[in-house]
C-alpha cells in the first residue's frame, strides 16, 4: 500500500510523514531514527515523533529562552501534497481537483487519463480513486522525477499507476508492450507486458493545446461505457478552439465551469443607527465652526497689527467612539454596543483558476444483445455478494 492510500495509527522509521510547520510551510519528511528536522523554530529530533499518533504535536524549547516551538506530524493525503510539494509546473489545486473528479465520477472502476503529469499534484488524488491512472508527460525531466516521486511514495505499489513519457498530441495515448518509456509497477510496459489496452472512461487534460491530442483519444476510450473528460485551460481562446476540435471529433454534452475558491470566516460587525449618523454630521458641523471662527480672529489680529496673532487651539474633547471613520477603538463583540453576524471573505485561497471544460463521448450506442445476454448467464448463479465490485474490477456496460 502506498503512503498516500494506507491509514496508520503510529509514526514508524521509513515513513513518508508531512510536517506541518504553518499553513504555509509543509515539509515531506522521511522518519529516520538518529536523524532531526531543523526550522527556524528549533531542531526537531526524528526519535521524538517514532512511535507518537500520526497529528501528534511535537514541541522543543527554544535556544537560551523559555519558549517552545512546535510542529504536526501529518500522515501524507493528496490534499496536504498538493499544498507542500516542490513545484515544477502550474499545479491544480484540491478546489478545482475535488470538483473535476466528482464531475468526472471518477471511481476505483475509472480508467483515468491524465496528460500532462506537471508537479503530479493531480495524479496523486486520481491514483488514490482511481482503477487505473495512466500519465503522460513529455517534458523529460519532469517525468522523471514524477517518477521517482511516484515511486518514493509507493504509488506504482498499489499496481493502479502508469507514466508514460510522451507528446501526447504527436505520439496519441496507446501503450505498446515494448513501450520502454512507459513504466508502471516499477517495471516498463516491456519487462512487465502490460496490454496495450487503456479503455479509459475519464480523460483529464491539462495541456497548452488540448485540441492536438483530442483527436487521438478515440482508440483509447472505452467502446462500451461513456467517457467523461475535462480539459484545465486557464485562457478563453484555449476554451474556443477546445470546443471546436471537441465539437469535430463527437464530444457531447459541452459544459465550461469555473471554481471561484473562497474561504469564509464568521464575523461580527456593530450594527449602526440613523441616529449614530446623524450625531457624527453634527460634530463635524461644530468642528467646522470652531476651526472658522478662531481662523477668523488670528486674521484679524493680523491686520490690526497685533503682536503674537498665534492663537492656541482650543482644547477638544477626546474624541469619542465613532461608528463611520477614525476614533476611539472598539472591540469585536463589546457587549456595550449591538452587533450581527456576518461572514467576510478570505481573498487568499490557492485555485490556480482556470476554465473547465467538460465534455462526453459514447462510442457504441446501441445496446449489445450478445454482451447483455453473456452478462446475465455470467450472473445467474452467483450470490450478491460475490458480484460486489472490487478496485480492480473492470466496468461491465451494455452499451455497444
Ligand atoms: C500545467 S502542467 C500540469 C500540472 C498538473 N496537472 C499538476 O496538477 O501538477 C502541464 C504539463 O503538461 C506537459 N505537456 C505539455 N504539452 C504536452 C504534450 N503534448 N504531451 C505531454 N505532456 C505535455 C508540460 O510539460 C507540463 O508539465
Amino acid at each position: 500500500m502506498s503512503h498516500f492510500s494506507e491509514y496508520k495509527d503510529l509514526i514508524q522509521v521509513g515513513d513518508l510523514a508531512l510536517v506541518w510547520i504553518s499553513r504555509d510551510n509543509i515539509k515531506p519528511v522521511t522518519i529516520t531514527a538518529g536523524e532531526t528536522f531543523n526550522t527556524r523554530y528549533g531542531s526537531f529530533p526524528h526519535d521524538d515523533m517514532i512511535g507518537k499518533p500520526y497529528g501528534s504535536q511535537i514541541a522543543v524549547r527554544t535556544k537560551g529562552s523559555n519558549r517552545f516551538g512546535f510542529i504536526h506530524v501529518l500522515q501524507p493525503t493528496p490534499e496536504l501534497w498538493t499544498i507542500s510539494l516542490p513545484h515544477r509546473t502550474q499545479i491544480v489545486y484540491t478546489p478545482d481537483s475535488s470538483y473535476i473528479m466528482q464531475r468526472l465520477q471518477c471511481s476505483p472502476h475509472s480508467r483515468v487519463i491524465e496528460a500532462g503529469t506537471g508537479s503530479g499534484s493531480f495524479s496523486h488524488a486520481f491514483a488514490r480513486s482511481a482503477g487505473h491512472l495512466f500519465s503522460y508527460e513529455f517534458h523529460e525531466v519532469r517525468y522523471e522525477q514524477a517518477k521517482k516521486e511516484f515511486e518514493e511514495h509507493g504509488l506504482f505499489r498499489d499496481g493502479n499507476v502508469t507514466i508514460t513519457h510522451r507528446d501526447v498530441c504527436h505520439d496519441g495515448f496507446t501503450i505498446k508492450n515494448t513501450d520502454k518509456t512507459t513504466f508502471f509497477d516499477g517495471k516498463s510496459a516491456e519487462e512487465a507486458q502490460q496490454p496495450a489496452c487503456i479503455g479509459a472512461d475519464v480523460i483529464f487534460l491539462d495541456l497548452p493545446a488540448p485540441w492536438d491530442a483530442i483527436p487521438n483519444l478515440d482508440c483509447v476510450i472505452s467502446q462500451n461505457s461513456k467517457t467523461s473528460m475535462c480539459c484545465f485551460s486557464p485562457c478563453i481562446e484555449q476554451v474556443d478552439k477546445t470546443l471546436e476540435a471537441l465539437e469535430k471529433h463527437g464530444w457531447t454534452e459541452v459544459e465550461m465551469v469555473e471554481i471561484q475558491g473562497r474561504q469564509y470566516e464568521s464575523r461580527r460587525q456593530m450594527v449602526r443607527h440613523l441616529d449614530d449618523a446623524l450625531q457624527r454630521l453634527r460634530d463635524v458641523r461644530e468642528r467646522k465652526q470652531v476651526g472658522v471662527e478662531r481662523r477668523k480672529r488670528m486674521f484679524n489680529k493680523i491686520i490690526s497689527d497685533q503682536e503674537e496673532p498665534y492663537e492656541e487651539r482650543p482644547e477638544t474633547p477626546k474624541t469619542q467612539f465613532n461608528p463611520f471613520g477614525k476614533g476611539s477603538r472598539v472591540k469585536e463583540g463589546d457587549s456595550n454596543y449591538s452587533w450581527k453576524e456576518v461572514s467576510k471573505v478570505e481573498s487568499e485561497i490557492k485555485s490556480h483558476t482556470s476554465y473547465l471544460t467538460f465534455a462526453s463521448k459514447i462510442v457504441h450506442k446501441a445496446r449489445n444483445e450478445e454482451l447483455v445476454q453473456s452478462i446475465i448467464e455470467e450472473h445467474k448463479d452467483v450470490t450478491p455478494e460475490s458480484t460486489l465490485p472490487g478496485k480492480k474490477d473492470k466496468k461491465q456496460s451494455v452499451n455497444k
